[in-house]
C-alpha cells in the first residue's frame, strides 16, 4: 500500500477512539429525537466544511441508503444572495448566525463544522443558536478550538492537519446518517437500495 494511503489510514484509525465513537452515538440520539420531535436541521462551515454541510443536508432530505419521508435539514450555505448581501450589507462573520435568526427555533439544531475550531462565522452561528434555544452540535479538529465553548454535543479530534480532519468529518457524518436513517425508519441500512 502507497506511504501516503497508510499515513490517512492511520489518521483516521487513531480519531475514532472511545470517547469520540460515544460522542458520535449522542449525535445519532440527537438528532432522531429532533426529526421525531418536528424540529429541523440546519448545518454551516465554510470551504470544504461548505461542501460537508450541503452534502449532510442532501443526506437527510433526499436518502442515504434506501427510499422513505423527507427530513428537514438546510445547509446555510447554499443561496448565494443571501451570503453575498449580509456580507456586503454587514460582514462575512453573521453569515450564518443570520440565517439562525431567521430560521432557527427552539429544539432544532445547529450543526457547525470547522476544521480548526476557529472560524468566526460558524462561532456565531453556534452561540446565536445557544442563545434561541438550539441544540449545538460542534464537529471541529484541533481538540474544538474555540468551539468549546458553544458546542452542547462536540465531535471533537486532536487532529490538526486540514484534510486528514475533513476525511474524518466524511466518514463521520456518513456514519451518523446511515443510523439515524436506520433507526428512524427501522431498516437494516447497509447495503441496502429499494
Ligand atoms: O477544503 C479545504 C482544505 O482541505 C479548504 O477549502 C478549507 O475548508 C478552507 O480553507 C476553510 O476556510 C477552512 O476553515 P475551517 O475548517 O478552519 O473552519
Ligand atoms: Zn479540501
Amino acid at each position: 500500500m502507497s506511504e501516503w494511503v497508510e499515513q490517512r489510514l492511520q489518521s483516521l484509525a487513531k480519531a475514532f477512539d472511545q470517547s469520540y465513537c460515544t460522542a458520535i452515538e449522542a449525535v445519532v440520539d440527537l438528532i432522531c429525537q429532533r426529526f421525531q420531535a418536528g424540529n429541523k436541521l440546519l448545518i454551516c462551515g465554510n470551504g470544504g466544511s461548505a461542501a460537508d454541510a450541503q452534502h449532510l443536508a442532501a443526506e437527510f432530505v433526499g436518502r442515504f441508503h434506501f427510499n422513505r419521508q423527507a427530513l428537514p435539514a438546510i445547509a446555510l450555505t447554499a443561496n448565494s444572495s443571501i451570503l453575498t448581501s449580509v456580507s456586503n450589507d454587514y460582514t462575512y462573520d453573521i453569515v450564518f448566525s443570520r440565517q439562525v435568526e431567521a430560521l432557527g427555533q427552539p429544539g432544532d439544531v445547529l450543526w457547525g463544522l470547522s476544521t480548526s475550531g476557529k472560524s468566526t462565522n460558524v462561532l456565531h452561528a453556534l452561540k446565536c443558536a445557544k442563545d434561541r434555544g438550539l441544540h449545538t452540535i460542534g464537529m471541529a479538529g484541533n481538540n474544538g478550538g474555540l468551539f468549546q465553548e458553544f458546542a452542547d454535543y462536540p465531535l471533537f479530534i486532536a487532529d490538526k492537519n486540514t484534510p486528514c480532519i475533513q476525511e474524518v468529518h466524511l466518514m463521520t457524518y456518513h456514519h451518523i446518517c446511515e443510523q439515524v436513517e436506520s433507526r428512524l425508519f427501522a431498516q437494516k441500512s447497509v447495503g441496502v437500495k429499494v
